[in-house]
């Protein structure tokens, strides 16, 4: 539905170049929730904008339905345009106008006749949940009504796609919640695709069906969420996957065991991996694994899991042991700490 084809982006500012994008190609499904992750600069935020050419390329397209918006009139790409919604950070209502004017004025000045503007006003707003809030004002909302108006307001131009920059990153962690549940719902019953950028790995883990990981404006990882999750190559990702559990050991503790036997990691997912693995391991093996850490969590529906486990024994017991690990579909690799100096 959206494809970038060897992006780039140079901007160049007093002093020097900037690269914001280097031969970035990218496929967004119809239908799908598609998120973009990285780090600060790494490259997302420019590359959203490419969907809709708020930013325009230095080089490479940008298709959306097959069609190269470099190459479409002004009122073509308007007409695109119209069929992308996008929601920010900082929300961008209008806050001189009640939740009705922020979602009817937009309309209205596309040419929206009244009668169907308030039609969809009153569809929106009850799909966003804040069919009471047409009179408040945006300063009387939270910050995840403001976030609903703004989803309503892209809602009512009735997009095919809608663009998020990081759009939960300003609320606390039950709102982002309701909120990443409500662009679920939006993508499963309006059908409407999804692009999204975040730095967040909760959000594409909650929402997304595909995922890309930026870095120093290059996509250095993407495919399904599933693979990327579970078999991820690049240490970046290895990061962001890392941090959806809180598996830190203590300094002192990982000083003493890394001396003796193995301290590994495990990741898997599903039912038939992790746990059951471990336990087969003691009676196959001369090794004692102790859990040190670790959590699951789930992954469109199925199990995902990182343990943290120390394997006491010999090197070879150890190392049969751990073999045993991957043929059964758990992922081992050798825990490290970033720091193994830090919280002495
Ligand atoms: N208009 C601009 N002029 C000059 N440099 C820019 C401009 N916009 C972005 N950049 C630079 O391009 C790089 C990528 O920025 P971008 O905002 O796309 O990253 P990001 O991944 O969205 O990060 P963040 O979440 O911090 O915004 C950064 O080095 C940034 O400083």
């Amino acid at each position: 539905m959206i494809e970038f084809k060897n992006l780039t982006k140079v901007f160049q500012d007093k002093k020097r170049e900037v690269k914001a994008l280097h031969d970035v190609s990218l496929q967004v499904k119809e239908g799908s929730i598609f998120g973009v992750i990285g780090y600060s600069g790494a490259g997302k935020s420019t590359l959203v904008r490419m969907a809709n050419l708020l930013e325009k390329p230095t080089s490479g397209q940008v298709l959306f339905e097959g069609k190269d918006l470099i190459k479409l009139s002004g009122s073509q790409l308007n007409d695109v345009r119209q069929q992308m919604g996008m929601i920010f950070q900082s929300f961008n209502l209008l806050k001189t106008g009640t939740v009705y004017d922020n979602i009817a004025l937009p309309l209205k000045l596309t040419g929206v006749p009244k009668a169907e503007i308030d039609k969809r006003v009153a569809q929106y707003i009850q799909i966003v949940g804040l069919q009471d809030k047409l009179k408040v004002y945006p300063a009387q909302l939270s910050g995840g009504q403001k976030q609903r108006v703004a989803i309503a307001r892209a809602l009512a131009h009735e997009p095919k796609v809608l663009l998020c920059d990081e759009a939960t990153s300003a609320l606390d962690p039950d709102t982002t919640e309701a909120i990443l549940e409500l662009l679920s719902k939006i993508n499963k019953e309006l059908g409407i695709t999804i692009l999204l950028i975040t730095h967040e790995m909760n959000v594409v883990q909650k929402i997304c069906h595909e995922v890309a990981v930026m870095e120093q404006g290059e996509v250095i990882e993407q495919g399904s969420v599933i693979d990327v999750f579970s078999k991820p190559q690049t240490e970046t990702a290895k990061r962001f996957i890392h941090s959806l559990f809180n598996d830190d050991i203590p300094g002192d503790l990982f000083r003493k065991l890394k001396t003796n036997g193995k301290l590994v990691s495990l990741s898997f997912i599903g039912e038939s991996a992790g746990d059951p693995a471990l336990a087969m391991v003691t009676k196959k093996y001369d090794v004692f694994p102790s859990i040190l850490g670790g959590n699951i969590t789930d992954l469109k529906e199925r199990p995902f899991g990182r343990l943290i486990v120390h394997l006491d024994g010999s090197e070879s017991e150890a190392q049969k042991a751990i073999h045993y690990l991957e043929e059964s579909g758990v992922i081992v690799e050798a825990y490290t700490k970033e720091d193994p100096t830090h919280g002495n």
